[in-house]
C-alpha cells in the first residue's frame, strides 16, 4: 500500500512594518519540520533571483503608484510561477513572509491606488502557471499581525535604518492597517487575525493555537 502525499499547504503572514512576523515564521516553519513536512520558506517581494532584484526597485527607487503595483505584481508572478506553485505541486507547505494582501494594504489603502484595479492584477498575476486555468492561486491561511501603528513605529525606532516604506509617518501604518482589516472581512475564513501587542511567547501561542484549530500542527515552543 503506497500512502497518499501530503497536500500543498499555503500559508502566509502579513501586518505592518515592525508588527513582530520575522521570528515566528521561522519558528512556524520548524514547528512543520517537527512535523515531518518540507517546508518551503519564502518572502514577497522577493523569493527569485529576479523578484529580488525587484524587491531592491520597489524598496529604494521612487516610482508613481501604477508602477509600484505593478512591480510588486511582476515580483509576484515570477515567484508564483518559479518557487510557490512547484512546491505546493510537491506537497510542501509554502510560508510566505507577505503575498497579495500587502499589495492591497500598501499599495491600496496606504498609497490610494484603485482597489478594484488591484483586483484585476489580482486575477490577471495568479492565474495560470501551473494552476488549473479557472482557479486563482490564494494562501490556505494568512495569519494576519495586528499591532497599532504607534507600537510598531516605536519597535521599530531602535531596530535598523528605514526603507522606503518603514519611512513612511504613522498615519500611512494607520492606513496599512485599516487595508488589512478590510481584506480580513473580505475573507474571514482565510484570515487569522492575531493580537500582536502581547509579549513574543502570547504572540506565539495565539499562532500555534491558529494552526492547532485547523488540525495542521500539535503544540510547539518558539
Ligand atoms: N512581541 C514583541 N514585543 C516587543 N518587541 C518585539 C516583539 N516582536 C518583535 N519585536 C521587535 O520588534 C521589531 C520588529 O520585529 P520584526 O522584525 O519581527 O517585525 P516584522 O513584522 O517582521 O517587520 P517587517 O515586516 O518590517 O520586517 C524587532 O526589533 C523585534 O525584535
Ligand atoms: C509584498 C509587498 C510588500 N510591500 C512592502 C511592505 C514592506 O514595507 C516591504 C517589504 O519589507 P519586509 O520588511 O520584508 O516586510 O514591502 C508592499 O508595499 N507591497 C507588497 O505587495
Amino acid at each position: 500500500m503506497t500512502l497518499a502525499a501530503p497536500s500543498g499547504l499555503f500559508i502566509t503572514f502579513e501586518g505592518i512594518d515592525g508588527a513582530g512576523k520575522s521570528s515566528h515564521i521561522d519558528a512556524l516553519a520548524q514547528a512543520f519540520r517537527q512535523a515531518g513536512r518540507t517546508v518551503t520558506l519564502t518572502r514577497e517581494p522577493g523569493g527569485t533571483p529576479l523578484a529580488e532584484k525587484l524587491r531592491q526597485l520597489l524598496l529604494h527607487d521612487a516610482m508613481d503608484p501604477l508602477t509600484e503595483a505593478l512591480v510588486v505584481f511582476a515580483a509576484r508572478r515570477d515567484h508564483l510561477v518559479q518557487v510557490i506553485e512547484p512546491a505546493l505541486a510537491r506537497g510542501e507547505v509554502v510560508i510566505s513572509d507577505r503575498f497579495t494582501d500587502a499589495t492591497f494594504a500598501y499599495q491600496g489603502a496606504g498609497r490610494g491606488f484603485d482597489w478594484q484595479k488591484l483586483q484585476v492584477l489580482e486575477r490577471m498575476a495568479q492565474t495560470g502557471g501551473g494552476l488549473d486555468a479557472s482557479l486563482m492561486r490564494e494562501p490556505d491561511l494568512t495569519i494576519w499581525f495586528d499591532l497599532p501603528a504607534a507600537v510598531a513605529a516605536e519597535r521599530l525606532a531602535a531596530a535598523r535604518v528605514p526603507d522606503r516604506f518603514e519611512a513612511q509617518p504613522q498615519a500611512f501604518f494607520a492606513a496599512v492597517a485599516d487595508g488589512y482589516a478590510r481584506r480580513c472581512a473580505q475573507a474571514p475564513g482565510r484570515f487569522a487575525r492575531i493580537d500582536a501587542h502581547h509579549s513574543r511567547e502570547a504572540v506565539w501561542q495565539q499562532v500555534i493555537a491558529v494552526l492547532q484549530a485547523r488540525g495542521w500542527l500539535a503544540g510547539g515552543a518558539v
